[in-house]
């Protein structure tokens, strides 16, 4: 029998159809330093960003033919590496995405209107300063007629603009690779839509948008550095739920202070699971845990995704 171990969980629908498959799934939590004694009494690993399949461990589990990732980055997993050894390595990178997006705009309607804020605030201060906890939150603006700029126009961007359109929000949007201008929205009653953003360079998302979001992967240049920073609308919204290090934190923190970026929304740090007393006290950034998956539909929809590609490479 085929045992899998999924390492960082993996969702009951998921790990249905792989039982009925006839596989064992473990879904106890190995801790990283003991997987290399204990991971190859497994034929694979399923993991999401928390557990790291780093050369040594594949190294010291010969008996593991597949690694998935259930999550699209798979920026903790060494893939060049593990395919060398013919390891297979599968992410599910569609299921995600809408989840992802609705996530951006709770860090958009959050900034907009103070939220992050005024939910630390008022439980310390509400009973007193109520009043001046109004006025100091009195100028909010409207998502609608503002412009988002998008950088990485893969699938969560995509979403991320379908959301923005739906909202009466203009699109600029810049990627590395060419890509197709038109979104398909469903709106309720499945009523589909068609609409176009508008192409535009890194600068000009950059110069131009009144909230920008990254949709881009890890490298090791952040995308908005300070140079990137300088060059922002004074008082823009950033929203970061693609990865840490995508932006500088460092100089967020100046822009934030300066008043050059008005609020950010991060859903990804630097020093993941530990970001910095900068970040996580500043009252100008709106913080998420990294839970832009993190939704139930979105986890079903990984399980099942993961499940059905293990079901196939093994039944190959
Ligand atoms: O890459 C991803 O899919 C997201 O960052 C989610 O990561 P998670 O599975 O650890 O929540």
């Amino acid at each position: 029998m085929i045992k899998i171990l999924a390492n960082d969980g993996i969702d009951p629908a998921g790990k249905a159809l792989l039982e009925a498959a006839g596989f064992f799934i473990d879904t106890v939590n190995i801790p990283q330093d003991e997987l290399p004694a204990r991971l190859n009494e497994y034929d694979a690993i399923t993991v999401r960003s928390a557990t790291k399949v780093r050369k040594a461990l594949l190294d010291a589990c010969p008996n593991i033919k597949l690694v998935g990732r259930g999550g699209v980055g798979v920026d903790n997993i060494d893939v060049d590496y593990a395919k060398e050894k013919g390891v297979a390595v599968f992410n599910t990178p569609a299921s995600s995405s809408l989840s992802v997006a609705e996530l951006v705009f709770g860090h958009l309607f959050t900034g907009v209107r103070f939220l992050y804020e005024s939910n630390r605030r008022m439980p310390a201060e509400g009973n007193t300063k109520f009043n001046d906890l109004k006025k100091a939150y009195a100028k909010g603006i409207e998502l609608r007629g503002k412009t988002i700029g998008i950088l990485g126009f893969g699938r969560i961007g995509r979403e991320v603009a379908k959301v923005a359109i739906g909202l009466g929000m203009d699109v600029l949007a810049y990627d590395l690779f060419p890509f197709n201008p038109e979104v398909e929205l469903t709106l309720g009653g499945g009523i589909q839509v068609k609409a176009s953003v508008k192409v535009a360079t890194k600068e000009e998302v950059i110069t131009q948008s009144d909230f920008i979001s990254l949709h881009v992967p890890f490298t090791d240049k952040p995308v908005l550095g300070a140079e990137e920073l300088a060059q922002v609308k004074k008082g823009v919204g950033l929203v970061n739920c693609s990865r840490g290090g995508t932006i500088d934190e460092l100089a967020l923190i100046d822009a934030l202070n300066s008043g050059k970026v008005g609020f950010a929304g991060l859903d990804v740090f630097d020093n993941e699971p530990t970001p910095r007393e900068e970040i996580l006290k500043h009252p100008k950034i709106s913080l998420t845990p990294h839970i832009g998956a993190a939704t139930n539909e979105a986890q079903e929809r990984i399980g099942v995704e993961l499940a059905n590609l293990i079901i196939g490479y093994f039944n190959k």
